[in-house]
């Protein structure tokens, strides 16, 4: 064993507007200035070739079946998972906003999706040390700003996609819902002090393959 410790792979996770963004750019701001070596990486990631496609439907200006950008999004994750490793190697905490289980739960709620068909391209990324589910009050959902106009940004899907994270927090393992009602300042002391103690425990543990634990 060398005398590097690995980073962290923290994922954030939760419905459109709950604060992810916002989290995940304050947390790697944080982790520098305590000296943790940290990057954000974002899903999709709307960079590439594969995001590109993935961005055109979102925005509503190309359509694909339910199969076909499942795969786009899993593969948008295969693309980088490389990088991902070898930057946890190097001793780089990566802070993920949003990750597979976002890939699972918006897929598997649209009709005739399965969820087991929907896990299985994603089995074989990295495992995340740790998933923070970010989770908001009715009365504050409604609070934020205005849906945009892509696909998905709508209530009705946004609710099935709210009960679905809940669902699936209470069956994988290292999750952690996280109250993030309060101010963002508040929110991202929450976030900060478990990432922080996620961290320091990683140490020489060797890094994980996703696997999801059945779902009924
Ligand atoms: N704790 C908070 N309290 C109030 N508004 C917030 C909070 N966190 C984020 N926002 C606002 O809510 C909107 C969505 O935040 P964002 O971080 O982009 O969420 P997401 O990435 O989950 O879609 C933004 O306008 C942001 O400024
Ligand atoms: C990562 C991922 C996101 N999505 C959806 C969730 C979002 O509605 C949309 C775009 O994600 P994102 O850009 O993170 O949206 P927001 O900032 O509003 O949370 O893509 C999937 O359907 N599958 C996936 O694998």
């Amino acid at each position: 064993m060398n005398g590097l410790k690995r980073g962290a792979l923290i994922v954030v996770e939760g419905v459109d507007r709950s604060g992810k963004s916002t989290q995940c750019k304050k947390l790697v701001e944080s982790l520098k200035t305590r000296n943790v070596n940290a990057n954000l990486i974002t899903f999709p990631d709307r960079t590439t070739g594969i995001g590109t496609i993935i961005d055109s439907y979102l925005k509503q200006k190309s359509n694909l079946c339910d199969e076909a950008i499942h795969l786009m999004f899993c593969a948008n994750r295969w693309e980088k998972k490389e990088e991902m490793e070898r930057l946890l190697k190097q001793g780089v905490t990566l802070i993920v906003d949003r990750y597979s289980f976002s890939g699972v739960v918006y897929s598997s709620v649209k009709k005739n999706m399965n969820v087991q068909w929907c896990q299985e391209p994603e089995k074989g990324l990295l495992k995340p040390d740790l998933v923070l589910l970010l989770i908001l009050s009715e009365k504050e959902i409604s609070k934020r700003p205005n849906y945009g106009d892509e696909r998905y940004e709508n209530k009705e899907t946004q609710e099935k996609v709210a009960n679905m994270f809940m669902k699936m927090s209470g069956e994988q393992e290292d999750w952690d819902v996280v109250e993030a009602d309060g101010g963002v300042d508040d929110v991202h002391q929450l976030l900060l002090e478990k990432v922080m103690k996620k961290v320091s425990e990683v140490g020489h543990k060797p890094i994980e393959i996703l696997n999801f634990k059945q779902q009924s």
